[in-house]
């Protein structure tokens, strides 16, 4: 596994003897690996630039993700094709996407649940949703059906803002069965997204990722949600917040997201409030760039030699040196809170947001699985005296996040082609010296 980010030579990884943080250990023979998994919904995004005009004939809400039926989707489709408005078709899912983007960051495997056609054609859609994926996702447990993947229309208006439609194909029929147990529990982190959820339970679907969360409760795996669109949380707030305090360790969402869950709009409030449900948020917000908080055991806090912001909590990220860690294995757990503006300003020229939020999930993930590495590999080494949940502090995560974003913001696929530049010596020189 790749380091979650450059750092200096003391932070190095993997880890050297001489390294302090493993002073006294055994030399060890082979690495043991770690590994990720996720419940998705396979899907091709079909990416078309658009006017606010065809959404509205087409009977779509910007911003949201809608599912259409298929003679809906015929007409969309012929007419986006005839018009000539296509740009890509590209395998995606939000899942899909974490995944792909998270083995392509650690170089590391990560599992995904879901179907796949049984019966696939060169140059079909299912064929492309393999041929988009890295070879580091393992898609030996997909489960075969007879049918079509999914495909979500991406659609982009001027503004800049994303919809979706999605025609769904066979992407709901994964059974329970499908998911396997020990993968499962045996993973660093189970991903799932709300969209998930929002599957005719008749489907399998939703049965799919209870049961997938089931297992990794009773392993204490870090369960991860990502919240689709606001449009889906707005319908039922109340059962969202009950369902991350009962299932989720760690949320990740943009700002409208968490404002219709908490009701905040402010992102700082919107996190703060998360964490009366969950034990870590990301949240990210656009230009604005992100937020994360969380909690840490207060004799492991540490203070940060950032200048101390303003905020809806005043000097707020006085701790975001601190590492992440779950309330239950804090004695005395206290909350912590980072922010960071967007990596260098941001691109000179955004080619699409699309999957920039998914990018930063990654990038979160690799720091959470690369800290099971390195207990797995090194577990007597200083730094597992404290139970965290991620091998970097708040403000370190929060620029490896915001780093990767930017990297997906300057392609037009919300899915990451290679990892982060080898030749960025330092994030920290990198992202400070320009
Ligand atoms: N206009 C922008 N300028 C600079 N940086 C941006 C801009 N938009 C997004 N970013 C960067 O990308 C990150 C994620 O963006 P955003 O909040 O739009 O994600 P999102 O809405 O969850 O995206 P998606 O759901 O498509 O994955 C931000 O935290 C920020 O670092
Ligand atoms: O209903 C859905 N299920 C799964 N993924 C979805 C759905 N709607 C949109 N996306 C996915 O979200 C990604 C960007 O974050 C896009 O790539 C799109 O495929």
């Amino acid at each position: 596994m790749k380091f979650p980010g450059q750092r200096k030579s003391k932070h190095y990884f993997p880890v050297k003897s001489n390294d302090p943080v493993n002073l006294g250990l055994a030399q060890h023979k082979e690495q043991r690996r770690t590994h990720i998994c996720g419940v998705e919904q396979t899907l091709v995004d079909i990416e078309a630039r658009v006017s606010d005009e065809l959404l509205e004939r087409h009977n779509l809400k910007k911003g949201n993700s809608l599912l259409i039926d298929d003679e809906a989707a015929k007409a969309l489709y012929k007419e986006l094709k005839e018009s000539g408005l296509i740009s890509s078709e590209f395998a995606g899912g939000t899942i899909g996407n974490t995944l792909h983007n998270y083995s392509t960051l650690a170089d590391g495997n990560s599992v995904m649940f879901g179907v796949m056609r049984s019966n696939i054609e060169v140059g079909s859609y299912a064929y492309r949703y393999l041929c988009n994926t890295s070879s580091r996702v393992n898609l030996n447990h997909l489960q075969p059906v007879d049918g079509p993947i999914g495909r979500c229309f991406a659609l982009i208006t001027e503004c800049g803002e994303r919809s979706f439609a999605i025609s769904k194909g066979c992407m709901d029929d994964l059974q329970p069965e499908s998911i396997d147990k020990q993968i499962v529990q045996t993973s660093a982190a189970l991903v799932v997204s709300s969209y998930l959820l929002r599957a005719d339970p008749n489907a399998g679907m939703r049965d799919s990722v209870l049961k997938a969360i089931e297992y990794a409760k009773e392993a204490d795996v870090p369960v991860v949600l990502t919240l689709g669109t606001r449009f889906l949380i707005e319908q039922d707030p109340q059962f969202w917040r009950d369902f991350i305090r009962d299932n989720v360790t760690i949320l990740a969402m943009n700002e409208d997201e968490g404002e219709a869950l908490t009701g905040e709009s402010d992102p700082l409030a919107a996190a703060d409030r998360t964490l009366d449900w969950a034990d870590m948020v990301l949240c990210t917000a656009g230009p604005i760039g992100l937020y994360m908080a969380g909690h840490c055991d207060e004799q492991y806090l540490r203070v940060t030699s950032h200048t101390l912001l303003p905020g809806a909590i005043p000097e707020f990220n006085r701790h975001e040196f601190s590492r992440p860690m779950r309330v239950k294995d804090c004695q005395k757990p206290t909350r912590v809170y980072a922010h960071i503006a967007p990596y260098m300003g941001g691109p000179k020229e955004i080619r699409n947001t699309n999957g920039a939020g998914d990018g930063a999930l990654s990038a979160l993930l690799h720091d959470l699985s690369a800290a099971q590495f390195h207990k797995l590999n090194i577990p007597n080494s200083s730094k597992h005296k404290q139970s965290g949940l991620c091998y970097s502090s708040f403000s370190q995560i929060c620029k490896y996040a915001n780093r990767v974003a930017f990297e997906v913001l300057g392609q037009d696929s919300p899915r990451l082609m290679r990892g982060l530049p080898e030749k960025e010596d330092s994030l920290e020189e990198a992202y400070w010296e320009r």
